[in-house]
């Protein structure tokens, strides 16, 4: 038998459980239900283990979550018969917050600048669930032994800043929690009293799928034979008697599987908390029942809020696989496509083989059949939902959903009619990409769009100027993933899309004599510069501006570059091209210039400032920026 270790909290997990305590306050009974999502969850798992390794349960395959209060010593103690857990597994999971929570949780934290407050909310995204206990609780005993293993292990700990772990004997697989519970205070519950703990389960609870069994005192009639009665037949004394029968406090309802219309609002509200350990209100409820070949339900919610760690790769699915209501897995990417994982559901479908492994799984044509009808059904929800409701949905899920069109080669085009922008003509409203081409020009043959950091600097891009002087609207797009989009999206409806700051705009041409007349200085230009550009050309893309950069058609845009660069990615150095507008009159001067005296020095200032101009007109860093505003006011003594 191993010693009786002493192990310090890692320090997040100390400032967590203040916080915690601190925001929970008026909230305290949501630990019941973390603990029992906890134990269901380990249930969970040892039924999917139990498909490979039958021999390991074999002992007790009556899973079930025990519940059991004791006023006198003032504890709270919940068992279940799931997978359990090693030592080791007790150090990782309940001696740390979970691993890839940790850091996210206190960016949020950080972001929130609520440092006392942590919503409910927060503490079902981030995983520390189990520590919500030591709100009610000044001590806890934790006894596990995970399946398979000979010992078992005991956890103690009052949240203080310490913990005692230690190997003991332990006969039944699983874990036993037991909570010492702080002193109530005023208008506090009784945790210790029967009747509280079954309303709780009952209203946070009454899902999990598992019955959550307590032994309970109830009030029983007599048998006719033991009731003492008087000369006229009149029961004396009781006819009732105390007696404890384990119940079963939660309805277990599968309901998905129930008639649509039989299933009311507040239950799928209360299943949706149950399954997505959100506690938002779902925006959007999909439930179906297939038929045909094959049969199978299907209940799936749309989030009405983006979770934090949306984009995390290692973020679950949300969708889970019953097969006769009995749960085979959850974070079951086999269900929808990766950029639907936010989708929260059942699929229960009969048909399937029980023993299905995560591999077989994916070459499944069931599956893959359910997968298809899934993600038609979540398009049609959000194509036909109210566009009130839908820009809701887009706020907090739309990048979710850019990610689709590289990735989602057959729905691409459905997809691009859900894609939402604003334009240089939209006045801060969505436009969809059907309403812009019933706006288009007469004239104009392609859709417009520009990518960059925010809409006030797009707004006013010099790479615009040709296409307003047009009157042709322009998609402003300041999401990084637009720029995947923009790549993989290159038409819709037979249009083409074209970058405003890509390649050859096609509006306006300069005439070929004027483009001669400036092919002298534009070379020069162009030597002097060639550290940081690849070409000087004359613009079609300018009306006001003197100069700006731009791209190839098939050239990363300065956004891209940028967006790669600040993830850390090596990027190859791209340079791009400086066009400058001959129709300016700074232009006509400085060509004086050099026609006068190819060597004035004057002139190597400004080729600099040009492309100065240039880099700053879009956004840009200078290299060099002390040089820049000295040679800005030595042109400004000289103009004053
Ligand atoms: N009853 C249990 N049986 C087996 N493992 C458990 C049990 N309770 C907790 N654990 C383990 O401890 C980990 C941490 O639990 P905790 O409640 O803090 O976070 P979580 O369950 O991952 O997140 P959340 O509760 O928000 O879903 C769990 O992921 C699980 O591995």
């Amino acid at each position: 038998m191993g010693e009786k270790q002493t192990h310090q909290f890692k320090t997040e997990v100390q400032q967590l459980l203040r916080l915690i305590i601190n925001s929970l306050y008026s909230n305290k009974e949501i630990f019941v239900r973390e603990l029992i999502s906890n134990a269901s969850d380990a249930i969970d798992k040892a039924r999917f283990k139990e498909q490979t390794e039958p021999d390991l349960f074999s002992d007790d395959t009556d899973f079930q979550i025990r519940l059991a209060v004791d006023p006198e010593k003032k504890t709270f103690t919940i068992t279940d018969n799931g997978i359990g857990m090693t030592l080791d597994e007790v150090n990782d999971n309940i001696g740390t917050i979970a691993k890839s929570g940790t850091a996210a949780f206190m960016e949020a934290l950080e972001k929130s600048k609520k440092e006392t407050t942590l919503t409910p909310e927060l503490i079902g995204q981030f995983g520390v669930g189990f520590y919500s206990a030591f709100i009610v609780a000044d001590k806890i005993c934790l006894e596990t032994r995970a399946a398979g293993a000979d010992k078992g292990v005991r956890w103690e700990s009052d949240g203080q800043g310490t913990y005692s772990i230690e190997e003991i004997d332990k006969t039944e697989r699983g874990t036993t929690i037991t909570l010492y519970l702080k002193e109530p205070e005023e208008d506090d519950q009784d945790f210790t009293d029967e009747y509280t703990i079954q309303h709780i389960v009952k209203k946070h609870s009454d899902f999990v799928t598992y019955p959550v069994i307590m032994n309970l005192e109830k009030s029983e009639p007599l048998p006719e034979n033991e009731i003492i009665k008087d000369k006229d037949g009149k029961p004396i004394g009781d006819t009732f008697k105390k007696v404890r029968k384990d119940e079963t406090l939660n309805s277990m309802k599968a309901i998905w599987a129930q008639p649509k219309d039989e299933v009311t609002e507040q239950e799928h509200e209360e299943f949706y908390k149950h399954i997505s350990h959100n506690w938002d209100k779902p925006l959007a409820v999909i439930h179906n029942k297939f038929e045909g070949v094959t049969e199978y339900d299907v209940l799936m919610y749309i989030p009405s809020k983006a979770p934090f760690d949306l984009f995390r790769p290692e973020r679950k699915h949300g969708m889970q696989l019953y097969c006769k209501r009995v749960f085979i897995m959850d974070d079951c990417k086999e269900l929808l496509p990766d950029y639907l994982g936010f989708v929260q559901g059942v699929v229960d479908a009969p048909d399937l083989n029980l023993n299905v492994s995560r591999e077989i799984l994916q070459e499944d044509r069931l599956v893959r059949n359910i997968r298809k009808n899934l993600v038609k059904r979540v398009f049609s929800t959000l194509e036909e939902m109210d566009p009130e409701k839908y820009e809701e949905f887009y706020n907090e899920f739309g990048q979710a959903l850019k990610a689709g069109i590289p990735t989602d080669f057959t729905n691409k085009e459905r997809i691009a009619a859900l894609l939402r922008y604003k334009t240089t003509k939209s006045e801060g409203k969505y436009v969809t990409l059907d309403q812009y081409i019933g706006n288009m020009k007469e004239d104009q043959k392609d859709i417009y769009y520009i990518t960059g950091e925010n809409l006030n600097s797009l707004m006013n891009s010099p790479l615009l100027e040709s296409l307003k002087a047009k009157d042709y609207e322009v998609l402003l797009m300041v999401d990084p993933i637009d720029e995947w989009v923009t790549q993989s999206l290159t038409e819709y409806k037979d249009k083409k899309l074209k970058s405003a700051e890509k390649g050859d705009l096609d509006v306006e041409k300069v005439d070929d004599d004027k483009k001669n007349e400036y092919s002298a200085l534009l070379s020069f230009l162009k030597g002097k510069l060639e550290s940081h550009v690849k070409d000087v050309v004359v613009s079609n893309r300018l009306k006001d501006s003197v100069s700006c950069l731009s791209g190839d058609d098939w050239g990363m845009s300065a956004y891209m570059e940028k967006i790669l660069k600040a993830s850390g990615q090596k990027t190859p150095e791209q340079k791009r091209v400086m066009e400058v507008n001959v129709n300016h009159p700074v232009m006509e001067k400085i060509k004086q210039i050099f026609e006068t005296d190819t060597t004035n020095p004057v002139l190597t200032d400004y080729a600099d400032l040009l492309f100065d101009i240039a880099v700053i007109s879009e956004g840009g860093k200078l290299d060099n920026p002390s040089r820049f505003s000295k040679l800005m006011g030595d042109l400004m003594a000289k103009a004053i």
